[in-house]
C-alpha cells in the first residue's frame, strides 16, 4: 500500500461509527465518545463546508445522541435511513412486513434463551452473539434458513453481529446519494470503516474518484489503511491542523 494521504479542503468524509470513531464495546449501548473526537468533528464541518457524513449500521437518532453537540448528515440503518443535512428530516425506506414475521420466529427460536441479545432497530433487527461467541454458527444458519423464507430480506454479517434488514440499500448506495447533492457534490469522497459492512462504501468511495481507508486488518478493496480508532482519531485531527494552519494569513 502507498502512503496514506493527508485530508484536503476538496474531499468529502463519509465515517463509519463503530470501530472506526469509537471502539467496540460488550453492548451497543456501552460505547464511549472520546471528546477529542467531537472536537475534531466540529472543526472538520468548517474546513470541509459540512461535507462530513456518519455512515453506520444504527440508528441515526442513536449515533446523534452519542455525538452531541455534534450532528451530521448521516445514513442510517446501513442506508435505510438518510439525513442529508445536520438540521434536516430523517428519510427511512418503508417499512417491511417481512420483519415483523422474522421478529416472530426469532422469538420461536430459542437464540435469545441462551444468550443471543436482540436488538430491534425497527426495519432491521440484529441478532449480537458478542457475550456467546460459540453461538455464532447457530445464528448464521438461524438466520440463513429464516431469510430463505423471507425473499425481501437479507443478512449483514458484522462483528459479533448478524443482522437481518430489506435488500436495496447499503453503505454504498448512502454514499452514491450522498455524493449528487451539496454540499459533496463535485468533492473526493473518502470513506472509512473497519468492518465487511464497509466494503460497499469503501468500494463506491473508489468508484467516485476518492479512496477508501480500512480501519484494523482483514481483506478490503481500500488503498489504505489505519490501525485503530485511535489513529483514524489522529489522522482526522493532523488533517484539522494541517487546514486550519492553511487558511492562517501568511506573515510578510
Ligand atoms: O456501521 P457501524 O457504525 O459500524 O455499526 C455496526 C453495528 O454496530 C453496533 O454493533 C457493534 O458495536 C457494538 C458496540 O461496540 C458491539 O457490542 C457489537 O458487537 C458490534 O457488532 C450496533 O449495535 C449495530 O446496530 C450496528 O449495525
Amino acid at each position: 500500500m502507498t502512503e496514506l494521504p493527508h485530508l484536503e479542503p476538496d474531499m468529502a468524509l463519509f465515517l463509519d461509527f463503530d470501530g472506526t470513531l469509537v471502539e467496540l464495546a460488550p453492548r451497543p449501548q456501552d460505547v464511549h465518545v472520546d471528546p477529542a473526537l467531537s472536537d475534531v468533528l466540529l472543526d472538520l464541518q468548517g474546513l470541509l463546508d459540512g461535507a462530513v457524513a456518519v455512515v453506520t449500521g444504527r440508528p441515526i437518532v442513536q449515533v446523534d445522541s452519542f455525538l452531541q453537540p455534534v450532528r451530521l448528515p448521516a445514513a442510517g440503518l446501513h442506508g435505510l435511513e438518510q439525513r442529508d443535512a445536520p438540521g434536516g428530516e430523517i428519510v427511512s425506506s418503508p417499512p417491511d412486513n417481512q420483519i415483523t414475521r422474522l421478529a416472530h420466529h426469532i422469538a420461536g427460536s430459542g437464540l435469545l434463551e441462551r444468550g443471543v441479545s436482540l436488538e430491534d432497530k425497527g426495519p432491521a433487527l440484529a441478532l449480537h452473539y458478542r457475550s456467546v461467541p460459540d453461538l455464532e454458527g447457530d445464528v448464521i444458519d438461524f438466520l440463513t434458513r429464516t431469510l430463505s423464507l423471507l425473499p425481501d430480506l437479507h443478512m449483514v454479517h458484522g462483528k459479533m453481529v448478524a443482522e437481518a434488514k430489506p435488500k436495496g440499500r447499503d453503505k454504498g448506495t448512502a454514499l452514491r446519494d450522498f455524493m449528487e447533492e451539496p454540499p459533496f457534490a463535485g468533492r473526493r469522497p473518502v470513506f472509512i470503516g473497519d468492518d465487511v459492512t464497509d466494503e460497499d462504501g469503501l468500494s463506491a468511495a473508489i468508484a467516485a474518484g476518492g479512496f477508501g481507508i480500512k480501519v484494523g486488518e482483514g481483506p478490503t478493496c481500500a488503498g489504505f489503511r489505519l490501525a485503530n480508532v485511535t489513529a483514524v482519531l489522529e489522522w482526522l485531527q493532523a488533517g484539522r491542523d494541517a487546514m486550519m494552519d492553511e487558511r492562517q494569513p501568511q506573515e510578510t
